[in-house]
């Protein structure tokens, strides 16, 4: 993902908000002796599984509405996997690609088991849309034909969904440039790997190249460990809840330094303490601390990309 990484570095260099403390991040480092704490794909035991196509039919449609949680505060992650999981385990059928092209939004609210309008919902049914539709067109019905497709990369699996699925072209424009951030793209990539355990549909022989994903829970954990500091006016509206506009430049530091904050983690370790670490596995560390922490203030942008 060198695009991603090129436009990050570039906003890091011209941010005004949001800046990655490099001291900080040793202190970091030195604290956890070099040794990312491992933590277990799944480690919430919410997701479908059954090491076939369905498993990446069922990975691809989470990815698909993995986004925007917070604006309902019952609503997260977890539900949307383990609701997701459970419409499969009742009807094997409920996410084929014909399906997928008929849901409306109060179809969709069943099928999660939630009582009330979900946060961007003609969104996520214009994209669930979207999906059926390429994926019938393109793929023969069959996420797993698209995973076929890539040749065991991981940066060419990223590049054929953004192509194909414009809803996962995760971009903005910042001072005049083109920032690529991919997060939803990048992390279906990440959940195969971590699902199939870097076997079968999920093996790619180029997943150190995935960076993080720029989310909204991953930020702030790096803003709480110090490794990101933010401007008085920054940290003061977060900490009020106000919202922050999609494709500010506020929101596009914070999520771009996010993203060269781990990138600078993982040459810290190899430098330091000779040890190659994935993003991913950094990711997965840095997320599964933030949605344990229930204090904890996040960047609130209405968003279909996180
Ligand atoms: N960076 C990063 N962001 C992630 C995830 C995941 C889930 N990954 C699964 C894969 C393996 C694990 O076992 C996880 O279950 C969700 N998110 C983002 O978090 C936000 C939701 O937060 P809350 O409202 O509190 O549920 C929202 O932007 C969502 O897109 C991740 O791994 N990394």
């Amino acid at each position: 993902m060198e695009e991603v990484r090129i436009s990050s570095a570039w906003v890091a260099s011209h941010s005004n908000h949001v800046k990655v403390d490099s001291s900080e991040l040793e202190r970091v480092v030195d604290n956890i002796q070099g040794s990312i704490p491992k933590v277990e794909w799944n480690f919430e035991g919410i997701h479908y599984f059954d090491n076939g196509p369905l498993t990446v039919q069922y990975l691809f449609v989470l990815d698909a509405l993995n986004f925007c949680f917070w604006p309902d505060k019952d609503l997260d992650y977890n539900h949307l996997a383990s609701e997701l999981k459970a419409a499969l385990l009742n009807d094997k059928s409920a996410l084929d690609a014909d399906r997928l092209q008929s849901y409306t939004g109060p179809q969709l609210r069943q099928l999660l088991k939630w009582p009330r309008v979900l946060p961007l919902e003609e969104e996520r049914v214009r994209l669930l849309h979207e999906v059926g539709q390429e994926l019938e067109r393109s793929f023969g019905g069959e996420a797993a034909n698209l995973v076929k497709a890539c040749g065991k990369s991981a940066v060419s699996l990223v590049t054929l969904v953004a192509r194909h699925f414009p809803g996962f072209r995760d971009h903005s424009l910042y001072k005049g440039r083109q920032v690529f951030l991919y997060k939803r793209a990048q992390i279906f990539a990440a959940d195969l790997w971590g699902a199939f355990k870097g076997q079968g549909y999920g093996y790619f022989y180029d997943i150190s190249s995935v960076t993080i994903f720029a989310d909204y829970i991953v930020p702030a954990v790096l803003r709480q460990l110090g490794v990101l500091r933010y401007s008085l006016e920054l940290s003061s509206s977060i900490d009020a809840k106000d919202e922050i506009s999609p494709g500010s430049e506020q929101e596009v530091e914070i999520r771009a330094c996010s993203i060269v904050a781990v990138e600078k983690m993982r040459e810290l370790l190899e430098r330091k303490f000779g040890k190659q670490v994935l993003s991913v596995e950094i990711d997965l560390w840095l997320w599964a601390m933030g949605v344990q922490n229930p204090s904890l203030k996040h960047h609130r942008t209405l968003s279909i990309y996180y």
